[in-house]
């Protein structure tokens, strides 16, 4: 809250030399005085504003919530009769920017849309605020540092059921109070886990957006659908699901990425059958250094198979350093003559193909989701950014060329949206059987579909923001971090020519005999 004081604009500008040196920004007075020296766009330029309004000067250099980060110290009242007119959004608000929301949150459009119920409304401003308050804030500071997830925000998401939201609908979710209860978990479907995958894309730091349990998002709806063991379903979904332990998908190795049959790590059956001796490596396995479970894709006698391995004898873990942030946990995993028991086995021995391929459609869908919100974060600052900038004497928003590249970037932004929910109400109609044979394909193009928008989004911000996108901190964050981090869409949870082309083979298949 701003402090009380009031001034004039005279009163303020007798404040104009570096013994007392006071600016106005937005009808509210600061004193920068003691700010000089720290001012990390340095004195001068705050001494050409000694005592003068630098609104439009501040806002074509600084993102609002600078000004938020130093009130508590700078700010000293307001000037007398006059109202703020920047909106300072609070946590789990709605962005009045359009086309910052998908449509079915912003008015006029939201009145009515046959995919989202009251249920749904409730989810997202709960999930909204629970993002702003807890998520953001660690987010935003172990992208940089490269911090991992803390335990405080891992035993928070389990209480209030978010990690189990992460894994979709399902029978994980029976007596779980959502958020204090804003959703019936036997209500909860693809568009309540849509609108999880979203929200939590807001936070705008792509590393730790993985770092936030992607391995458990991706891994243990292995465990829940392909256990062969009740026992060992439970025990370890409840562990995870507390948050007491963690699990991740290790798939890829060195040898094998988006060829999954090239995988060499083996598992070799011992004579009396009770247990497997599993022997390799695995790269580029996200949340992996923290893990005490890896679901584990392997070469048994005939096939492929997955197993549960726990971190134990002869399991070792490394980080890999990546383009975006260490919080991801992205690791190198090796396995020398590690033990794992015959019931650890997830399917059918040898038919392990069909647990990975079936379990790609959660986690690629779960993509999609994340893109094209994080497409639309970029769409809605860049809305702002074009606004409020002043270029040769006019906002940047004036020029025709600026306005046509954010049309490209709202039309991808839109259509992306409108496919997902298709296909998200097609999941909500479809067994998980049926999602496994007809969603596959749809679901691949749709992930291509975001990451190939994301690089043209991408492309069209850089161009938008110019030297902004290149810088880490400051006004063009977003976009730096997006501009650096897209292509692990494109390329995590399959490439994507590689799924265009599993796609149109699927397609092939249902093509009919006859010569059409
Ligand atoms: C309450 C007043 C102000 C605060 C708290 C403040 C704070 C900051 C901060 C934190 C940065 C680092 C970059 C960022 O995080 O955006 C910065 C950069 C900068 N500031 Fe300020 N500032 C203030 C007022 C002003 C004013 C009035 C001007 C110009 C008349 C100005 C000019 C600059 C410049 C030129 C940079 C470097 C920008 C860049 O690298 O693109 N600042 N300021």
């Amino acid at each position: 809250m701003a402090p009380q004081e009031t001034f004039t604009r005279d009163e303020v500008a007798k404040h104009n030399n570096d013994d007392s040196l006071w600016t106005i920004i937005d009808s509210k007075v600061y004193d920068l005085t003691d700010f000089l020296d720290a001012h990390p766009g340095g004195a001068a330029v705050l001494r050409q504003v000694a005592g003068r309004d630098a609104t439009t000067d501040f806002y074509n250099l600084h993102r609002h919530d600078v000004l938020t980060r130093y009130d508590r110290t700078l700010l000293v009242g307001t000037i007398r009769g006059e109202t703020s007119q920047v909106v300072n959004p609070g946590p789990g608000e709605l962005s009045r920017v359009p086309y910052a929301e998908p449509t079915w949150l912003a008015p006029p459009f939201s009145r009515q849309n046959p995919y989202y119920k009251d249920s749904h409304r409730r989810l997202q401003k709960a999930m909204r605020e629970f993002t702003d308050r807890h998520v953001t804030p660690e987010a935003r500071d172990a992208e940089e540092s490269g911090e991992y997830i803390s335990q405080e925000l891992i035993d928070r998401m389990a209480a209030n059921g978010v990690l189990h939201m992460r894994l979709g609908p399902g029978p994980h979710l029976r007596g779980v109070e959502i958020l204090g209860g804003v959703v019936d978990p036997a209500e909860f479907d693809y568009f309540h886990d849509l609108i999880v995958a979203q929200e939590l894309a807001r936070t705008g730091a792509r590393g730790f957006q993985d770092g936030n349990m992607a391995g458990m998002t991706i891994g243990l709806t292995v465990v829940l659908n392909f256990a062969n063991s009740a026992a060992l379903r439970d025990r370890v979904s409840a562990e995870v699901l507390s948050g007491r332990k963690k699990l991740c998908l290790a798939i890829t190795e060195a040898f094998a990425g988006s060829d999954v049959s090239g995988i060499r790590t083996t598992a070799r059956k011992s004579a009396d059958g009770s247990h497997y001796i599993v022997n390799g490596t695995k790269k580029w396995i996200t949340n992996g250094v923290w893990s005490d479970y890896f679901v584990t894709a392997v070469r048994t006698e005939k096939g492929l198979s997955v197993l549960l391995i726990e971190r134990g004898e002869g399991v070792e873990t490394k980080p890999i350093k990546t383009s975006y942030s260490p919080a991801a946990g992205t690791t190198y995993i090796t396995f020398d003559n590690v033990k794992v028991p015959a019931e650890n086995l997830l399917g059918q021995e040898n038919k392990g193909i069909h647990v990975v391929l079936s379990n790609f459609n959660h986690e690629r869908w779960t993509m999609a989701c994340a893109t094209v919100r994080m497409c639309r974060n970029v769409v809605e600052e860049s809305l702002k950014w074009a606004n409020q900038r002043i270029v040769f004497g006019k906002p940047l928003i004036d020029q025709p060329v600026i306005r046509q590249k954010l049309a490209k970037m709202i039309a991808l932004t839109e259509a992306n949206q409108s496919w997902l929910e298709t296909i998200t109400y097609q999941m909500c109609q479809m067994p998980y059987q049926e999602q496994a044979k007809y969603l596959g394909g749809p679901i691949a193009l749709l992930k291509t579909s975001t990451t190939r928008a994301a690089h043209d989004i991408a492309d069209e911000a850089v161009s938008i923001w110019g030297g902004r996108a290149l810088t880490r901190t400051g006004m063009g964050r977003v976009i730096e971090m997006f501009n650096r981090s897209n292509k692990f869409d494109a390329v995590l949870g399959g490439e994507e020519s590689i799924l265009g082309d599993l796609a149109v083979r699927q397609a092939m298949r249902h093509m009919p005999k006859e010569r059409l």
